[in-house]
């Protein structure tokens, strides 16, 4: 944490702020989404949700790797027990809530299965795994922090504004609804404290490279919405 004394005053700049403050114009992009906007006012339109729903589920499933790694990667009980529930939510409600859309939305077992994902599902995937795991470079726990703060965490930044929106579509309400819990938002800034307990005390060039990855994730969280268009 860095912090400068000017007067009486005492400002302080968490880690976390910095990995946000410069992933920007990502993260405005990511969080201020066109596809955020229409799921919220209801006029997103079904081929989109769906596409985009077919794509996440496999995003997903690579999610609850990365937490996987981040579980083994905790340094005790108290740091894997609130990553442990996560992963819980993950493959319980969270995939109850995919299987639930696609039978509403007529989509068969098949397609959702034998959709591949999109080279942008594809490389946002890498990226999560890849950073949790070591297997795009030093997986540590720092890095594991970084990609599953930034994952949910512009969840949270944009569900939150949005959560007393009442978009007709019930899997409409029940995707912002999962990101706008107190549940989901405590987890957020727990994510954040132990993110910023964790890297504040690195070196400047790994706190470089956690902020470059961070802003790699949050680029691919932009591109993944755009890519629901079909654009
Ligand atoms: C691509 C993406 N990023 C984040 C989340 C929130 N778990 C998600 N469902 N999909």
């Amino acid at each position: 944490m860095s912090s400068s004394n000017n007067e009486n005053e005492l400002t302080t700049t968490r880690f976390t702020d910095r990995l946000r403050d410069e992933s920007e114009p990502f993260w405005t992009q990511a969080t201020t989404h066109r596809f955020t906007r229409q799921l919220a006012d209801g006029t997103l339109p079904d081929e989109v949700f769906i596409r985009y729903l077919i794509q996440d589920y496999h995003y997903v499933d690579c999610l609850a790797q990365a937490v996987g790694f981040a579980v083994a990667l905790a340094p005790d009980m108290a740091t894997r027990r609130p990553l442990a529930g996560f992963l819980s939510v993950l493959t319980n409600a969270e995939n109850d809530f995919f299987l639930k859309s696609f039978a509403r939305l007529g989509v068969d077992e098949a397609t959702w299965r034998n959709t591949p994902p999109s080279p942008v599902t594809q490389a946002i995937s890498e990226a999560i795994v890849g950073g949790a795991s070591g297997h795009a470079g030093s997986g540590q726990y720092p890095e594991a922090m970084t990609v599953l703060l930034c994952s949910e965490w512009v969840y949270q930044a944009w569900a939150e504004p949005v959560a007393d929106a009442q978009p007709p579509q019930p899997q409409y309400r029940e995707w912002i609804e999962l990101h706008a819990t107190a549940e989901f938002i405590g987890f957020v800034e727990w994510l954040r404290e132990e993110t910023d307990r964790a890297c504040e005390g690195l070196d400047a060039e790994r706190q470089e490279a956690l902020v470059a990855l961070f802003r790699k994730v949050t680029e691919l969280e932009a591109a993944f919405f755009e890519d629901a268009f079909g654009s």
